[in-house]
């Protein structure tokens, strides 16, 4: 019989007994943050479950790490410790199991309505690097800006390229994104144009949260890179295609993405999706040994792209895709990234770049959707090229099991003007 929380939980939740996603969150305003997990509607304290002694497993019945405002001590510990935290947690959820479900005081305690409280960063983010994994992407933006020729560049097949982000910018789930101003591309001979961006743009993106990380100097086998991941949030890397355009030859992003990057506020484990693992694209050129795992894994996760537009109360879906469109996986990401010797750390987050599927529908961003302004889209009457000041834009992801939902819940974030 499939695993049953003594929590009612809404078939179409996003968060049964079998997710058990990691956020951290303030019961109230003011009060200090601490590691929950969202079951149902609920967010259950995990400060509280320590503190009543109930974590009694080998790795966490001494520790401290649900006493942290973030999860960093967590993922530090390694995945013997987060598949304990995982049995201890589905254990005391159980409908069968009497030590949380019968004991009042600790559930008044503990679960605390989601619509209660405030949801602030999970981690500590040291550092932020962003790829560009899917080739459906990489050829639309390598069409766009070069011409349908040679889309792709010689070392996209050879490698998943990546630029290093900003960390100190990425914002939870809610966060307004101020209107970035800066440089644009001059027309003829004429100075570059100054303000605020004209071809703001989303992009539908998932990242992963490192875990225990490397020593300076020591790879990480590609085999061995899954235990590195704790998990995975919905990612937004709004960029401002106008910026970017200029800059961006021959040093890569800078301004043009470093002025906001949201996440989703609950990270999906690995184990929590493992049903829905899926068999990654096959690679051809066959990549480095350093690169070729036994298992090249995908994950089957729908994700959906919806525009509130300013002044309307309805959003609009622009985009379908999902995160098995990805060509180079997030275990050939994490191998690749510490191939050179570069240490990451536990809260690193590295973002897959824009997960943009076959067909138009499937794109991920709108310089994409809109083939860089030549089109525009539609939103129920409104036309919308680019982001305008005051669009909302909502990134949902979910992979549907038999009976239950793994889900992300959503990664919103709204345009508010330039200041003057
Ligand atoms: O192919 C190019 O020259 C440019 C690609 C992009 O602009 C894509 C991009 O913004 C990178 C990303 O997905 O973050
Ligand atoms: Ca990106
Ligand atoms: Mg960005």
């Amino acid at each position: 019989m499939a695993l049953k929380s003594f929590i009612e939980v809404h078939p179409s939740s996003h968060f049964p007994i079998q997710n058990l996603p990691y956020g951290v969150f303030k019961p109230e305003p003011g009060s200090v943050a601490r590691p929950g997990v969202a079951i149902g509607d609920y967010v259950l304290d995990l400060s509280a479950i320590a503190a009543a002694g109930l974590f009694n497993g080998p790795i966490l019945n001494n520790s401290d790490c649900f006493h942290e405002p973030n999860l960093n001590k967590l993922l530090a510990l390694g995945r013997p410790a987060w598949k304990e935290a995982r049995a201890t947690l589905q254990k005391l959820l159980s409908s069968t199991e009497p030590s949380l479900r019968d004991n009042e005081s600790l559930r008044q305690k503990s679960l605390i309505p989601l619509s209660k409280v405030e949801m602030v960063l999970p981690i500590a983010i040291g550092d932020y690097t962003d790829f560009f994994s899917s080739l459906h992407h990489a050829k639309n933006c390598g069409t766009i800006f070069r011409g349908p020729q040679n889309p792709i560049p010689p070392n996209w097949f050879h490698l998943p390229i990546a630029y290093h982000g900003r960390a100190s910018s990425i914002v939870i789930s809610g966060t307004d994104i101020i209107r970035p101003r800066g440089q644009g591309p001059p027309a003829g001979n004429s100075p570059p144009p100054f303000g605020p961006s004209v071809k703001l743009d989303f992009e539908l993106e998932m990242a992963a949260i490192v875990g225990p990380g490397n020593e300076l100097g020591k790879p990480v086998d590609v085999n061995e890179a899954a235990d590195h991941i704790f998990g995975l949030v919905l990612m937004n890397d709004w960029s401002a295609r106008d910026i970017q355009a200029w800059e961006y030859v021959p040093l890569g992003p800078f301004l043009g993405k470093s002025f906001g990057t949201t996440i989703s506020p609950w990270i999906v484990t690995l184990e929590a999706l493992e049903p829905f693992s899926c068999e990654a694209p096959k690679q051809d050129p066959n990549p480095l040994p350093y690169l070729a795992e036994k298992i090249s894994k995908n994950y089957d996760i729908s994700l959906e792209v919806q525009i509130k537009p300013a002044g309307q109360d309805d959003s609009h879906v622009v985009t379908k895709s999902n995160f098995n469109n990805l060509y180079w996986t997030l275990t050939q990401q994490l191998a690749h990234h510490t191939i050179n010797g570069c240490n990451l750390r536990p809260g690193d987050l590295l973002g897959t770049g824009t997960i943009s599927g076959p067909e138009p529908e499937s794109y991920g961003c709108l310089l994409e959707l809109t083939w860089n302004g030549q089109k525009q889209l539609s939103l129920n009457g409104t036309p919308r090229k680019f982001l305008e000041d005051g669009d909302e834009v909502i990134i949902s992801g979910v992979s549907k099991g038999n009976g239950y939902n793994i889900g992300f819940g959503t990664c919103s974030g709204k345009i508010v003007p330039s200041p003057p």
